[in-house]
């Protein structure tokens, strides 16, 4: 059983960027630069955030943190984001979701340049992903998913992939980039019957539900691969969708809760970031 280290694989995606950076910096005049927007003081959006920002002075990014008011109405949120498209600092913009109740979050997504869209959640980004345009920007979580599956040297060719959640932003395109890898991908969601069964025939496993200990020993088979997309907190501490204890005796891959998908979340929206600072040089 190999533990799949997301941790270190993220550390050496940063330090490939880095280096890539600092040479590319001189000769343009400029650091690449990302901001963030987050809106209200949900805890657990504070926490990421925070580990976007100090990813971004790792690798010696420009970083900037717009922090607005909860109540703030939606046309002084969209001034915000068209600030930020006209600034030439600025490679890519991300805003923080979830967003309050009274904002509407596709409105607020598209309103961001898609060219400084480092989430890959506009509308044109996600079409370019459907038909495979790679000018645009992967979403970061399910691109990270995929670095690791090619890291390891996991072949995805005609297997039994078992996607459970079916969100726009990890579920929808991870499901479409393991088409792209020619598995067989099954999405499951709340309605979905008879999971027990579905998840004992899958050679891979992917859980992003937040539903903490969904996945269980006696659902998956021998060998089986698990990608556990879950962050759930849990009497204070940390958890995926897996039960990580048990499913690991059979797996034959596995990622940890955290230190696995979390930090290949990260470094992707720093790639893409850096991917679009090129693009920008070269126009
Ligand atoms: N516009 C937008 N873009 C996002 O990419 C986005 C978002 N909104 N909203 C929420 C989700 C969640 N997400 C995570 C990022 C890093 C960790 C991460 O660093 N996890 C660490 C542990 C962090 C901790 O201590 O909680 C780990 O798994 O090792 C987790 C989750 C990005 N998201």
């Amino acid at each position: 059983m190999t533990i799949i280290d997301g941790k270190a694989l993220s550390e050496k995606i940063l330090r490939e960027i880095e280096q890539e950076h600092s040479e590319l910096e001189k000769k343009v005049g400029r650091k690449a630069g990302l901001a963030v927007i987050i809106v209200g003081d949900n805890p657990a959006s504070q926490i990421y955030v925070r580990n976007k920002i100090k990813a971004c002075e790792r690798v010696g990014f420009h970083s900037e943190t717009i922090r607005l008011d909860e109540n703030i109405t939606e046309e002084n949120l969209l001034s915000e984001i068209k600030k930020l498209n006209n600034n030439n600092n600025v490679d890519g913009i991300l805003v923080q979701l979830p967003l309050p109740e009274h904002i509407d979050e596709l409105n607020i997504i598209n309103a961001i340049s898609a060219e400084k869209d480092v989430d890959g959640f506009h509308t044109t980004n996600i079409g370019k992903m459907m038909i495979g345009d790679k000018s645009g920007f992967l979403p970061c979580t399910p691109a990270g998913v995929i670095q690791m599956f090619e890291e390891y040297n996991i072949d995805l060719k005609g297997k039994d992939v078992l996607v459970i959640g079916q969100s726009n932003i990890v579920g929808k395109p991870m499901t479409l980039l393991l088409m792209r890898k020619h598995a067989t991908v099954q999405t499951c969601n709340s309605k979905t019957k008879n999971l027990s069964e579905k998840l004992q025939r899958a050679d891979v496993v992917i859980a992003a539900a937040g539903y903490p200990k969904l996945v269980k020993t006696t659902d998956v088979k021998e060998g089986v691969v698990v990608i556990d997309v879950g962050i759930n907190r849990v009497d204070g501490k940390l958890c995926g969708d897996v039960d990580f204890e048990e499913v690991s005796k059979k797996a034959s891959f596995i990622t940890p809760v955290p230190g696995g998908v979390g930090p290949m979340t990260i470094a992707m929206l720093i790639k893409n970031t850096f991917k679009s600072y090129n693009q920008k040089m070269n126009k």
